[in-house]
């Protein structure tokens, strides 16, 4: 499904240019969910970026769905297939667009008929009723507001899901519930997911398997369930377990 080779990116120009990602390499198969772990800083939104077609200022290979990414991609055939869903539910809804303003622009934007239809099942599928339709974003909880956003990127009907740090700004009760309902979608709309996380918990409820990132570079990939196991084999990783010890006790 994803497959990122050699990548490098890098931002500004020299004596200021920052190497954000150095030679990140891997795969993700259709269907799993793989996450980016790691410190701040380390690079795992710049990945997430480079993957969706947000950034110039690469090289390596990506590819996703057999589709090559090359620089920026806006056309609406790469959107369908990839859609990005960001931290800040808030700050990624327009404050004077309706829940249903949102839904329909995107699925017009896609070129999908039988409007009204969709949009009351994309609310289906993210767990709000017909009364949150005509809602304003300030009309919305954080945890209300995440389920929009992620409508909105269901919208597309794609079949890979980037996540950056989807919860985070969300409390931890609501954090769990947005957590079970990306996994329910993943099992009902065969999707893949590729999840930014700086919280080995999530990344441990999510994932199937991870890469842990430092200094821009990767620097291991394991199954979670290694993980769990204790079998991570960098001194990095052992830190970073330990400094989580709600994944420990999961
Ligand atoms: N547009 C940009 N211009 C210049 N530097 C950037 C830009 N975007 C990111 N960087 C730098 O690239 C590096 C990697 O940033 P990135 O956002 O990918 O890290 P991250 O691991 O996702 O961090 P966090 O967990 O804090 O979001 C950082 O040093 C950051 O300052």
């Amino acid at each position: 499904m994803l497959t990122v080779e050699g990548l490098d990116v890098w931002f500004g120009y020299p004596p200021d240019r920052v190497d954000a990602v150095q030679d990140a390499s891997f795969t993700v198969a259709q269907g799993e969910s793989f996450g980016l772990v790691g410190e701040s800083g380390s690079g795992k939104s710049t990945i997430l970026r480079a993957i969706a077609g947000l950034i110039d200022t690469w090289s390596g290979r990506i590819v996703v769905d057999d589709q090559q990414v090359e620089g920026r991609r806006r056309d609406r055939a790469f959107h369908k297939t990839v859609q990005m869903v960001f931290q800040d539910p808030y700050a990624s809804l327009h404050p004077r667009h309706s829940v249903d303003r949102v839904l329909s622009e995107t699925l017009k934007l896609q070129g999908m008929d039988d409007i009204d239809r969709r949009v009351q099942r994309l609310l289906d599928d993210v767990g709000l009723g017909r009364g949150f339709r005509f809602r304003y974003p300030h009309q919305l909880s954080g945890g209300q507001r995440q389920r929009v956003a992620i409508a909105r990127a269901l919208a597309a009907e794609p079949r890979l899901l980037l996540l950056d740090e989807p919860t985070s700004a969300l409390d931890v009760s609501v954090q769990a519930e947005i957590l079970n309902l990306m996994t329910d979608l993943r099992a009902e709309h065969g999707l893949t997911y590729v999840m930014v996380s700086h919280d080995l918990a999530v990344v441990g409820h999510m994932c199937d398997r991870l890469a842990v990132m430092q200094g821009g570079r990767i620097v291991e990939v394991m199954k979670v369930e290694d993980l769990r196991q204790g079998a991570a084999s960098e001194a990095y990783t052992k830190s970073l377990i330990e400094a989580s010890a709600g994944y420990v006790r999961a």
